[in-house]
């Protein structure tokens, strides 16, 4: 089976990279799996530019391709915010639950019809010595009042998905799949995926 590092550290990226890529015969490791693998400082102000860094910086530590998450949430109402900031909303440790409870306290009083918000996916594929291809992908959403549902990750708890009458953390793994901002992006990499997975790099 083919294998790809996707340089991700967060559990439930990993857990999703692992169920979208095994339908196309892909087996997935992450850098939960390489432990002494450097941290990637998400330096950049766009989450294609801290795609690209964290692809490029482990690409170059393997010698071989990559492919980098970076994703989060924009919600209107707060001007785009959390952003690129997503996983440290609430502070250094990336705590899901108090970056719900910061985003739920910051939205009190606005009505539901205002409360709309996007999912961002960049992902980048490098590869040494190559040029870096980014894609990206989207879903959007409004923000609920009250957490709910328990699957998924983040701020799935609180994101509503109009088209499903659910919010993202109510949806069974497989609907999250085929329809979130993750399943988005890697379907802008269809028709260069063999490439991909072949490592040849030039024009992907
Ligand atoms: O409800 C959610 N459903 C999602 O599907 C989702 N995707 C991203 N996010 C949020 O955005 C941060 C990413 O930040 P991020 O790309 O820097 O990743 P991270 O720092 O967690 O891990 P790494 O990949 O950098 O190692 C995450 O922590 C989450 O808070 C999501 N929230
Ligand atoms: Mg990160």
């Amino acid at each position: 089976m083919k294998e790809v590092i996707i340089a991700t550290k967060n559990a439930g990226k990993a857990r999703e990279f692992q169920a979208l890529l095994e339908k196309k015969g892909v087996k997935v490791k992450t850098l939960l799996d390489f432990p002494d693998c450097p941290d990637v400082e998400e330096t950049g102000s766009t989450f294609a530019e801290n795609a690209r860094l964290k692809a490029e910086t482990i690409a170059s530590y393997f010698q071989r391709t990559v492919i980098a998450d970076d994703s989060g949430l924009s919600i209107d109402a707060l001007d785009g915010r959390p952003g690129v900031y997503s996983a440290r909303y609430a502070g250094e440790e990336k705590d899901d639950q108090a970056n719900i409870a910061k985003v739920l306290k910051e939205m009190e009083g606005i009505p539901f019809a205002k409360r709309t918000a996007r999912f961002h996916c960049a992902l980048a594929v490098a590869v040494p010595n190559e040029r870096t291809v980014v894609v990206e992908g989207t879903c959007a959403g409004y923000i609920t009042d009250a957490p709910r549902g328990e699957n998924g990750f983040g701020y799935d708890p609180i994101f509503y998905v109009p088209q499903k009458e659910k919010t993202m953390a109510e949806l069974p793994k497989e609907e999250k799949n085929k329809i979130s901002h993750r399943a988005d992006a890697l379907t802008k990499l269809e028709k260069q995926w063999e490439k991909i997975m072949n490592g040849e790099s030039k024009n992907i």
